[in-house]
């Protein structure tokens, strides 16, 4: 998924993250990088509505909206720039080699080779969105990928040439235990900036080998009388995934209501499981053209019992690796719960003849000890 930005009109169709062809500086993107300003807001499930300073609890702390977004997970330290890093302004110089986001991965295909190995990629550089600003060149948030610390999440891109949601996210290597499976879908209304594609990259978070896959369904939805008309794809989609991005337009109120419908579909899917959803108003850049209040967001996010973002891919890509963080260590530990259950429930009981043979020596034992007292009386 890439949440692709620019500002085309209706109809224009806009390359996607990850697809073919030279990439666009005015291409948007979830996960690649530009330097955090305005248009983020975040809050957990239960937070108060309404405020723009919102609280992200136990994710890496809080911060007041207008000053430094909140985090929904520890940053990554910023990469040292490498030599030969080219320099020079949005626009200027050549554009970096780009990690092209891989076609759907099976397991047992050739994997990248160990992050040490990876060659040297120049320091990414982003561009100024919207072009009014451009010509100044900001500085990259360069991602932690390839880092085997634990506790190091290692999602961030290497590059950010672009703008998507999903933009291509460093593997690492697996020469460890098979990593967990960690399925996330994108959803959301079109022209919200999704950009669908499914990535599947091997991750590390909090010192666990993921297999990271994250589906979005291009597109979008639609919805009529509040109902979503399910088609084949994002119904595949939705059984397939065990956490969810939900994703609506700030600049359209429609994709906003698209919401509900999904989260519900998301909910009669899979009824049992409490699978992580997440919230994201994306465009947060437009604020001439909002459509959908801050609060707004909040609101319904309450009421989902979802973690509720409002960023801007084309500002700002570090909100959407925290999202996917976030994600993965929800969907990990909701592996590891219902894993642990499953495990519990399918080992047998121990029904050793020794076992059996100490059952029977027992009721003897206690049959002789009550018959004693009325032998003895
Ligand atoms: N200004 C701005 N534009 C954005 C942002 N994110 C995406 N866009 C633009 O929104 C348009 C739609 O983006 P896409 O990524 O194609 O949206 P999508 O949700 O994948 O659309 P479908 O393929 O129809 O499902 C593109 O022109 C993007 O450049 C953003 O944060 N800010």
């Amino acid at each position: 998924m890439g949440l692709s930005a620019s500002p085309t009109g209706p109809g224009t169709r806009v390359r996607l993250c990850g697809k073919e062809g030279p990439p666009g500086p005015r291409r948007h993107s979830l996960t690649r990088g530009l330097p955090r300003t305005r248009g983020t807001a975040a809050v957990l499930p239960g937070a108060g509505g309404g405020s723009r300073a919102q609280r992200v609890k136990g994710l890496g702390g809080a911060h007041a909206r207008g000053h430094r977004p909140p985090r929904l997970s520890q940053r990554v330290p910023s990469r040292p720039p490498r030599e030969g890093a080219g320099g020079g302004g949005a626009g200027g110089g050549r554009r970096a080699p780009t990690a092209r986001a891989e076609p759907f991965k099976t397991r047992g295909a050739p994997r990248a080779p160990p992050a040490a190995a990876l060659p040297a990629l120049p320091r990414p550089r982003a561009l100024c969105w919207p072009p009014r600003r451009c010509g100044r060149a900001r500085q990259a948030c360069a991602l932690g990928g390839g880092s085997r610390s634990a506790g190091a999440p290692s999602m961030r891109p290497p590059s950010m040439s672009g703008h998507c949601l999903l933009a291509p996210i460093p593997e690492s290597s697996s020469d460890c235990l098979p990593p967990k499976d960690i399925k996330l879908a994108v959803l959301g209304a079109g022209r919200v900036g999704k950009s669908g594609k499914l990535y599947s990259r091997l991750v590390y978070v909090e010192g666990d080998q993921l297999s990271l896959q994250i589906q979005d369904t291009p597109g979008g939805i639609q919805v009529q009388d509040n109902l979503l008309q399910v088609a084949d794809p994002l119904s595949r989609c939705v059984q397939w995934a065990d956490g969810f991005l939900l994703v609506y337009s700030i600049t359209d109120y429609d994709s906003y209501q698209a919401i509900r419908p999904l989260y519900q579909h998301i909910r009669k899917v899979h009824p049992d499981a409490r699978v992580p959803v997440v919230i994201v108003g994306n465009k947060g850049d437009l604020l001439h053209a909002r459509q959908v209040q801050t609060h707004d967001g909040v609101q319904l996010a309450n009421e989902l019992g979802s973690l509720f973002l409002e960023i801007s891919t084309s500002e700002n890509y570090e909100d959407v690796c925290d999202v996917f963080q976030h994600l993965c260590k929800e969907v990990s530990k909701s592996h590891g719960v219902s894993g642990e259950r499953r495990r519990a429930s399918i080992i047998p009981r121990p029904r050793s003849p020794n076992m059996q043979d100490l059952k029977r020596r027992f009721k003897q034992a206690l049959s002789s000890k009550v018959k004693a007292p009325s032998a003895l009386g």
